[in-house]
């Protein structure tokens, strides 16, 4: 059954200056739901997930054309806050980059500045956020060591509980286990599958498998356009596009 959109993109066109990377893009995102975004390199996965929470605003001479609805509001008009944007639609990077402070300090870094004050509610959110993203157990008598102490997998999930702790309704996650080793990979992808819970989840990913096996929904990207995108299930076993089975198949990309 389909699950409520929490965001639209409508007839967006993305530019790099004169370069125009994505072209015609209208999709939903389904609440709860992970949709994971494939494609080959330089397709435009990557920007269209930045274009999610604006953080490609941040990057001289690009252009949005379109609209991106969220909760019934267009995250690019001009009354919106774009910080207010990225608090509500949080993001993980492919190589984790923890802040050069202790991991108690990472976590709350955010919030502090969000105006959480209370010592018992930093101290909550800490713990909650840990607890979610499945590091608690590793780290709770560690605290006040440094992030850059952890190990990349650590790192990683220290990463997500720090999105976590802003209190998000999506994370954004651009091939968040990229440069993860197996078994740190196996262990956020069963995070993921946990925060679908409470969470809508958009994944850029290179690894076919890692899409089939995590995702619901599964976007196919080809030259800054979306040729398919259907349950991940269709995608996988039955597309409808020759190109989306060329890429699946490996015989492209
Ligand atoms: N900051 C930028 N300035 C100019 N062009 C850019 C910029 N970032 C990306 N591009 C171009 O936009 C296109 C889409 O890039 P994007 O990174 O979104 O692709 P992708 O599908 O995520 O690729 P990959 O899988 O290799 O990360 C590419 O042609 C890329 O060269």
């Amino acid at each position: 059954m389909k699950n409520k959109s929490i965001i639209e993109v409508m007839d967006v066109n993305f530019y790099y200056g004169q370069f125009r990377a994505l072209t015609d893009i209208t999709m939903d995102f389904e609440k709860n739901r992970v949709t994971a975004l494939i494609g080959p390199s330089g397709c435009g996965k990557s920007t269209l997930l930045r274009l999610l929470n604006r953080m490609n605003d941040l990057i001289d001479g690009s252009r949005v054309e379109g609209q991106v609805i969220f909760e019934d509001k267009n995250i690019y008009a001009a009354d919106v806050d774009p910080v207010e944007v990225r608090r509500r639609i949080g993001m993980v990077f492919q190589k984790p980059n923890p802040f050069p402070k202790s991991i108690f300090d990472n976590i709350t870094y955010g919030p502090k500045l969000h105006g959480v004050k209370k010592r018992s509610d930093i101290e909550q959110l800490v713990e909650v956020s840990l607890k979610q993203s499945v590091l608690w157990e590793e780290v709770k008598d560690i605290l006040n060591r440094s992030a850059m102490t952890l190990s990349g997998g650590q790192q990683q999930r220290l990463c997500i509980a720090r999105a976590l702790a802003m209190k998000p309704d999506v994370l954004l996650m651009d091939e968040p286990t990229s440069a993860l080793d197996p078994i740190s990979t196996a262990k956020i992808e069963e995070l993921i599958d946990e925060l679908r819970e409470n969470y809508t989840i958009i994944i850029v990913t290179h690894n076919m498998q890692q899409a089939a096996r995590i995702s619901g929904m599964t976007g196919f990207f080809y030259l800054g356009k979306l040729i398919e995108f259907s349950s991940t299930e269709k995608i996988f076993t039955n597309p409808e596009k020759k190109q989306t089975e060329d890429y699946i198949t490996g015989r492209f990309g």
